[in-house]
């Protein structure tokens, strides 16, 4: 076992890091990818990981990260080499942030925030019809650096910064990429982590920006804790979450409400949800199949799921990429560990592409809909050391 600070250290693109209060894990090399049609990933990576054992591989386990559209976007492999540390041995000092971010940027959002808030009326105007009731809508920025953006230094910071998140890298390079390309990330959302019968989801949903003064940041959480647009909002999310996660358990247990959870940047309601697996031997109930079966939940997409999908590629007008999709990883017990790939970026060269959504239902307000992606953009901006720019 390792401490979960040497494995930060050890870091290089082309690596995987994830870390959470469960522990890190380092992964290098490739033994296998793992293909398979979308929704059929689980069984492929159970083959892929039997495979693996058979040719000597002690513990495989498969890393990666499924788009938003699992049919277009997908990077998940055995592979050769696996580091892990303890949750007991998971703190990282300050000093783990290593190198200092590139000095200048241009930036570019996509698409312009007043075209954003359009969107949002338009969304709205899709809810008001009646069939619609939830969508969660996109933007992102381009940031260019004057010189290449080092990704190790930038994970270490995200690690730093965001001691309670699920911080990730992964390497999801394309043969199209002129470098390596990196998806970075510290979501806050734990899509679902399964270890033996025992599962948790942790979905959030119904959010407001965290501000310096505690005085009206206690104010916001109670705002948040009574909001009638805010519970709403939320609730999609949760009865969808429970409902997927009740095909598979025994028992669900779903708290009666939600709490409030603070990041460095925001407020989300949030609602912990536990269960244990019917069947946990099975391939069909591990880890990564019970993520496939939650994607997308309507914290990224929306509620109807299908219609929410739509209209996403109707009103965004960029392709959402790894952005909203799901990152972790799964053993060859079926154990492991997904979250939702939010407050995230892909990294190519010198250039960076960041996304942050919000969820739009009746009652929503645009402008208030643009400032909360703001800071949602804001968890990647701090780590470059430019978070006023959003
Ligand atoms: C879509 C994002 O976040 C999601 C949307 C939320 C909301 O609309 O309130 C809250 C948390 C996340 O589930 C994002 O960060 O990009």
């Amino acid at each position: 076992m390792y401490r979960a600070e040497e494995l930060l250290g050890a870091y290089l693109p082309g690596s995987f890091y994830y870390s959470s209060a469960r522990g890190s894990l380092l992964a290098d090399g490739v033994h296998a990818s793992v293909g398979g049609q979308a929704g059929a990933r689980a069984q492929a990576a159970a083959e892929a990981m039997d495979a693996a054992a058979a040719a000597g591989v002690s513990d495989p386990v498969v890393v990666g990260a499924i788009g938003f559209r699992p049919d277009d976007e997908a990077s998940l492999v055995v592979p050769a080499v696996v580091r892990r540390a303890a949750a007991s041995n998971n703190r990282v000092s300050d000093r783990a942030a290593v190198g200092s971010p590139p000095g200048r940027w241009s930036v570019t959002p996509r698409p312009e925030p007043d075209v954003y808030v359009e969107t949002v009326h338009r969304a709205l105007a899709r809810i008001a019809e009646g069939e619609l009731r939830k969508v969660v809508l996109a933007r992102g920025l381009e940031l260019t650096a004057d010189a290449p953006i080092s990704v190790p230094s930038l994970l270490s910071r995200l690690v730093v910064l965001n001691p309670d998140a699920h911080v990730f890298a992964v390497d999801v390079t394309t043969s199209e990429d002129p470098a390596p390309r990196s998806l970075i990330g510290a979501s806050p959302e734990l899509l679902v982590a399964r270890r033996g019968d025992t599962v948790v989801a942790n979905p959030l949903a119904g959010s407001l920006p965290r501000v310096a003064d505690e005085a009206e940041n206690r104010r916001r959480i109670e705002a948040l804790r009574t909001s009638a647009k805010d519970r709403a909002e939320h609730a999609y999310v949760a009865d969808q979450v429970a409902g997927v996660l009740s095909r598979f358990c025994t028992e669900l247990t779903v708290p009666d409400g939600p709490d409030v959870i603070g990041t460095a940047t925001m407020w989300h309601l949030s609602t912990r949800i536990t269960g244990r697996i019917a069947n946990p031997t099975d391939p069909a109930f591990s880890s990564l199949a019970l993520a496939e079966a939650l994607h997308p939940t309507p914290a990224v997409c929306g509620t109807p799921t299908d219609l929410a999908r739509d209209v996403i590629k109707e009103l965004e007008s960029q392709n959402r990429g790894y952005y909203a999709g799901l990152v972790g990883w799964t053993d060859h017990h079926g154990d492991g560990e997904w979250v939702v790939t939010i407050r995230s970026a892909e990294v190519c060269d010198r250039t960076m592409w960041l996304s942050a959504g919000a969820g739009i239902v009746e009652g929503s307000d645009p402008t208030a809909e643009l400032t909360e992606t703001s800071a949602k953009l804001r968890t990647l901006l701090r780590a470059l050391g430019l978070e006023d720019i959003a």
